[in-house]
């Protein structure tokens, strides 16, 4: 130890802030934050609150804890500032788009994935389910594949690939209540992903009378939605739990994750790759999983679709 050093007191000492209150990050609108607290089991209040710039480049996302001090009356004008961000116990991430190769913090703290897909209009897009499983076991989330619009379409060609898998799914279609989607995010907090158009506002405004989710139209010449949900959002679910809606996306780059962790998100294949040369690129001759393959432990579209991942990791466009 230098002299001299270590023993001087600190002149900047941080306020501590032993009297922040606790509150969940619902919504995130261009530097102001929506905290629910909680003032009593039935009573909560939401908090609009801004950074205190002691955090720092900390970033804050929906589904974050947070600490908060100040005006946290809920009253129209009142602001808060939130002082502390709690660990994480999961951090949802994607690389951004096109314009912004930038690895963004979608949501913290969700359990469960729930992969939005419709079975038609838009036309679901097997290489978009397969970054999702591969982004959810990366932010340590459970999957659950969620098919819509199957009055439109037969879910049977989706779920022949993705049943082994062990992914669980539900089916929902107009018309009908998604009772059995509604089972699965009971007490949880799960987080809704998917392309525009799939029918995530819809859902939401099922399963939370209340939310008043705009609910888009999916073009009729490019089979997209129009991107009506402009930014993430937690909503509390009537049976316990949360959900968070998320704006539809077009592709779910994972330039953040390095090519070796890829091949565990595909679980049939995983194990094949354990016969591969150290450090196998999995894209030539020498790779194990071919014969893996060829012995019917998975088929050549998921092994394609693997590779196609591999060699587009960071592919931002439609996939
Ligand atoms: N046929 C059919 N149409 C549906 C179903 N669910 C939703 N839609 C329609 O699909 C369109 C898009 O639905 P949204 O709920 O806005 O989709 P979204 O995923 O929230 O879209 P973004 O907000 O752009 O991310 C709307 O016209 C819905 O009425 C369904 O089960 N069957």
């Amino acid at each position: 130890m230098r002299p001299g050093r270590g023993s001087r007191p600190r002149t900047r000492q941080r306020p501590a802030h032993d009297d922040a209150i606790t509150g969940l990050v619902v919504a995130v609108d261009r530097g102001r934050y929506r905290c629910l607290v909680r003032q009593s089991r039935r009573r909560q209040v939401a908090v609009t609150a801004m950074r205190a710039r002691e955090l720092g480049r900390k970033g804050v996302v929906v589904g974050d804890t947070v600490g908060l001090v100040g005006d946290v009356s809920g009253e129209p004008d009142a602001l808060a500032r939130v002082v502390r961000v709690e660990p994480r116990t999961s951090v949802l991430r994607r690389t951004a788009d096109d314009t912004d190769d930038v690895e963004r913090v979608i949501v913290a703290n969700a359990e469960q994935l729930v992969i939005v897909t419709a079975l038609a209009d838009p036309e679901p897009r097997t290489g978009m389910i397969d970054r999702c499983l591969v982004a959810a076991r990366d932010a340590g989330m459970d999957a659950l594949l969620c098919l819509t619009k199957a009055d439109l379409a037969d879910p049977a060609g989706l779920l022949e690939i993705y049943g082994p898998l062990g992914v669980p799914h539900v089916v929902t279609r107009r018309g009908e209540d998604p009772a059995a989607l509604r089972g699965l995010l009971e007490d949880r907090m799960s987080v809704l992903v998917g392309h525009s158009g799939v029918g995530k506002s819809t859902l939401v405004n099922e399963l939370v009378p209340r939310a008043d989710r705009a609910v888009g139209h999916v073009n009729a010449v490019t089979g997209r939605g129009r991107h009506t949900s402009s930014s993430a959002l937690a909503l509390e679910l009537p049976d316990g739990g949360w959900i968070i809606d998320t704006p539809g996306v077009r592709s779910f780059g994972l330039a953040h994750i390095p090519p070796e962790e890829l091949i565990f998100g595909f679980p049939d294949l995983a194990e094949g790759s354990t016969a591969c040369p150290p450090q196998c690129s999995h894209l030539d001759e020498r790779c194990a999983l071919d014969a893996w393959v060829a012995d019917g432990h998975s088929s050549p579209q998921r092994l394609e679709s693997f590779r196609k991942l591999l060699t587009n990791r960071d592919e931002t466009a439609d996939q």
